[in-house]
């Protein structure tokens, strides 16, 4: 019996394979290009599973040519220090934390003129943490393909509503996620990530977008 309760790259797999199907269809029936907002909270594997589902389809494109584009959602990362952060409202927090103007910026773009151009958050800056808000000095570029996921928590906010035609929620149980973001964050995880930022996820899943907000909830099964 699969155990869904524990870390397994072969449950992200599964919810892959499940969004890729439904892509598929909406696909095979919708006006070009298709947005997707892929949500969920920090850690959920959301980055994992559009790189699966974006291979997948694409290697499937009879014409060669690149089927779904996918824009990481932390390049739009705007949170400023530790210090001005304190000084919100969760309703600020929400709303700084993700640039969602330039996001909204590049999908309209992206509709209109089948390019778009933005500029990501440098990372590996060492000022990552401050208010000065890094941006790499090089800008990206994408061309419209087919379908446009736009995957990162936030991205299904109703600010994008008007642009994003389907919104999906990559739902995984909380432990589970915990352990993938320490996998990944390594020391950095750890009570000062949940007062940072979880807070804003919790109300923003539970007051924002709660799940009957979703299109599509992206879950394994129910064990038994
Ligand atoms: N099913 C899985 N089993 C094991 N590790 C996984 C699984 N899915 C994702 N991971 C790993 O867990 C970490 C978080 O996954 P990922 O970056 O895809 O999540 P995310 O929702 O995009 O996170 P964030 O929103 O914080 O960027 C990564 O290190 C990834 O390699
Ligand atoms: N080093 C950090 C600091 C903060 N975050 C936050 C920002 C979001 O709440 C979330 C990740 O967003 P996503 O990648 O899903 O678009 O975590 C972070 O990711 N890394």
């Amino acid at each position: 019996m699969e155990n869904y309760n524990v870390m397994d790259i072969r449950n992200s797999q599964y919810l892959a394979h499940r969004l890729t199907g439904d892509l598929r269809s909406l696909l095979s029936v919708g006006t070009a290009p298709i947005v997707v907002a892929l949500d969920g909270p920090s850690g959920s594997g959301k980055s994992t599973i559009a790189t699966i589902v974006a291979d997948t389809l694409n290697a499937e494109s009879m014409a060669g040519g690149a089927v779904v584009t996918v824009i990481e959602g932390d390049q739009f990362y705007r949170g400023g220090s530790a210090t001005t952060w304190d000084k919100w409202s969760v309703g600020e927090k929400m709303n700084h934390v993700m640039d969602w103007r330039c996001q909204r910026t590049l999908l309209k773009s992206l509709l209109d003129t089948g390019v778009g151009i933005w500029r990501s958050f440098d990372w590996d800056s060492e000022d990552w943490d401050t208010d000065m808000i890094p941006l790499k000095p090089e800008p990206n570029c994408c061309v419209a393909t087919p379908m446009v996921l736009l995957e990162g928590v936030y991205s299904a906010r109703p600010q994008l509503a008007d642009l994003v035609d389907l919104r999906v929620l990559v739902k995984i149980p909380d432990a589970v996620r915990h352990d993938q973001l320490r996998q990944r964050e390594g020391g950095a995880y750890g009570s000062d990530w949940d007062s940072r930022w979880a807070e804003i996820e919790d109300y923003y899943f539970a007051e924002v977008m709660p799940e009957e907000a979703y299109d599509l909830i992206l879950a394994l099964p129910a064990e038994g």
